[in-house]
């Protein structure tokens, strides 16, 4: 295709080059589509998927635990299939294995975590309860306070923590209940054996998504290093317009955007959104979500996976997970801390050097007897600030209706199309969400290139507010 400019077309333009693209693009192909070119504006592909090495160590800063692994006879995580097609190694992670801490230095309170959790499983019974009645939706906090769950102490706060804000990336106060409980049910289902698992790959967990692309795209479906502005649509044709002035026209557009791109209207679309589609895409968050690494010259922290810290103020460098560990990268010295909401915000703000400062002094006060050294490095991806993402992942805000949840996935005029992690119902945040919406709407469009079945689109409804049903 010529791309010096002058304008060119396609049968379909993907644009996004994470799992949600990619795998868009492999169910055209397999389709016998190949008119179709992926645009995307990085340097690779991979998305929110990222790595960054420290000393010798790679460690994934974005998406690289497979959550709810299913193995068994239950239908496995396709996150996992891609992971054993590509010899990508993983390591299981036990969430039960944690060492406690508070603003004294070494405390047990696992009671009090073990509370925690028995409150998240009430919540999540309650969800399927109002979700069966067709109650509106509530936020998690209300879901936890009708259950009599009141965390009054910093012990409480952390234990409460571990299980939503770790989690979703923002406090029970703005994670819906419904949306939390699809999330949590779909992914872990009533397995008791399913297992999470991390990424421990030297080539890094985007090995997935460019191994995969690399088996079926050739050169001239693919164009990284470029940005999309405007998207065009009409009943008839779609046009989209990059930064370097190039048009392209296509009988299709996927767009696989995160829903903070949307939100920032960093693409613009000719003519503006409908209505119900922008409140839809304004009825989520995007998480703040800083998973801190720092290489230390020596270890002087927990032997156990993880650190819990709880602080007078909640939130604040709660986690910490040790990547030097028999099970990860033992003599690494990589330690990191995890921050989401507003706290991940102001660490998103303030210098690496004053990060380092602040986590130095709560570690001595956490461990009082050690000798704790700076860090000799600290990274972090600054999520927020990265014109590509606008944040980490998608979160419904206790307002979740089926209807908003179906106008986010719906096409506009069968011409214009979305995908990507915030479009799916039950894995929204996940690279399995992402992975089943871009294999799904490729799905869809395939129809209405007269490939397989009729086009009649995804629903949609213009009055959004009219109804609010959850299941
Ligand atoms: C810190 C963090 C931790 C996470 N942890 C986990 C986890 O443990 N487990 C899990 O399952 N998921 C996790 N996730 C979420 C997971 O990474 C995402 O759900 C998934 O990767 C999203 O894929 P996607 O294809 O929907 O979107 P993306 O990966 O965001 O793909 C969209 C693409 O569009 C491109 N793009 C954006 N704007 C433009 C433009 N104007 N022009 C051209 N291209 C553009 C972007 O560069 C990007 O490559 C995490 C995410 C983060 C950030």
């Amino acid at each position: 295709q010529d791309s010096s400019g002058s304008g060119d077309h396609y049968s379909v333009l993907v644009l996004g080059g994470g799992i949600a693209g990619v795998i868009a693009a492999r169910t055209l192909h397999e389709a016998g589509v190949d008119d179709y070119l992926l645009v995307e504006a990085n340097t690779e592909l991979g998305g929110r998927i990222r790595n960054w090495q420290l000393g010798d160590t790679v460690v994934e800063v974005g998406g690289g635990w497979i959550q709810g692994s299913q193995p068994g006879d239950e239908a496995q995580n396709p996150i996992l299939t891609l992971a054993e097609m590509w010899n990508v190694s993983t390591a299981p992670i036990d969430y039960s294995d944690f060492s406690y801490y508070d603003f004294t230095g070494p405390a047990n309170y696992s009671d009090q975590e073990a509370v925690a959790g028995g409150s998240f499983d009430s919540a999540m019974t309650l969800a399927g309860e109002r979700r069966s009645q067709g109650l509106v939706d509530i936020s998690a906090r209300t879901a936890l306070s009708l259950l009599g769950s009141v965390p009054s102490s910093p012990q409480a706060w952390a234990s409460e923590y571990a299980f939503w804000d770790w989690e979703f990336g923002v406090p029970p106060e703005e994670t819906s209940l419904i949306a939390s409980a699809l999330r949590n049910n779909y992914t872990f289902g009533d397995s008791t054996t399913s297992t999470d698992r991390i990424s421990t790959d030297q080539r890094g967990f985007k090995t997935i998504v460019q191994s995969e692309a690399a088996s079926f795209m050739t050169e001239q479906q693919l164009l990284l290093n470029s940005t999309v502005k405007s998207i065009s649509y009409s009943s008839d044709n779609t046009s989209v317009t990059l930064s370097n002035g190039r048009v392209i026209t296509a009988d299709h557009v996927l767009c696989t955007f995160s829903a903070g791109v949307l939100q920032h209207n960093d693409v613009t679309f000719e003519p503006a959104l409908p209505d119900w589609k922008r409140e839809a895409i304004s009825s989520l968050t995007m998480s703040s979500y800083s998973e801190i690494f720092m290489r230390f010259p020596n270890k002087f922290w927990f032997d156990s996976t993880f650190g819990l810290y709880a602080d007078r103020a909640r939130g604040t460098y709660p986690i910490f997970h040790s990547y030097d560990h028999p099970d990860l990268f033992p003599d690494s010295g990589i330690l990191s801390t995890t921050v989401t909401g507003d706290y991940s915000r102001w660490v998103t703000a303030i210098s690496n050097e004053e990060i380092k400062d602040e986590v130095v002094a709560v570690l001595k006060t956490i461990f009082p007897e050690a000798n704790v050294t700076e860090p000799e490095e600290l990274f972090f991806h600054r999520w927020d600030s990265d014109p590509w993402f606008r944040g980490a992942s998608s979160v419904w805000f206790p307002a979740y209706t089926k209807v908003r949840q179906q106008n986010l996935r719906a096409d506009i005029g069968g011409r214009l199309w979305f995908a990507g992690e915030a479009t799916s119902r039950d894995f929204n945040g996940l690279m399995q969400g992402a992975y089943f919406e871009g294999q799904d709407i490729a799905q869809e469009i395939l129809k209405c290139l007269n490939v397989t079945g009729n086009c009649a689109g995804l629903s949609f409804t213009d009055k959004a507010l009219a109804t609010n049903a959850t299941a």
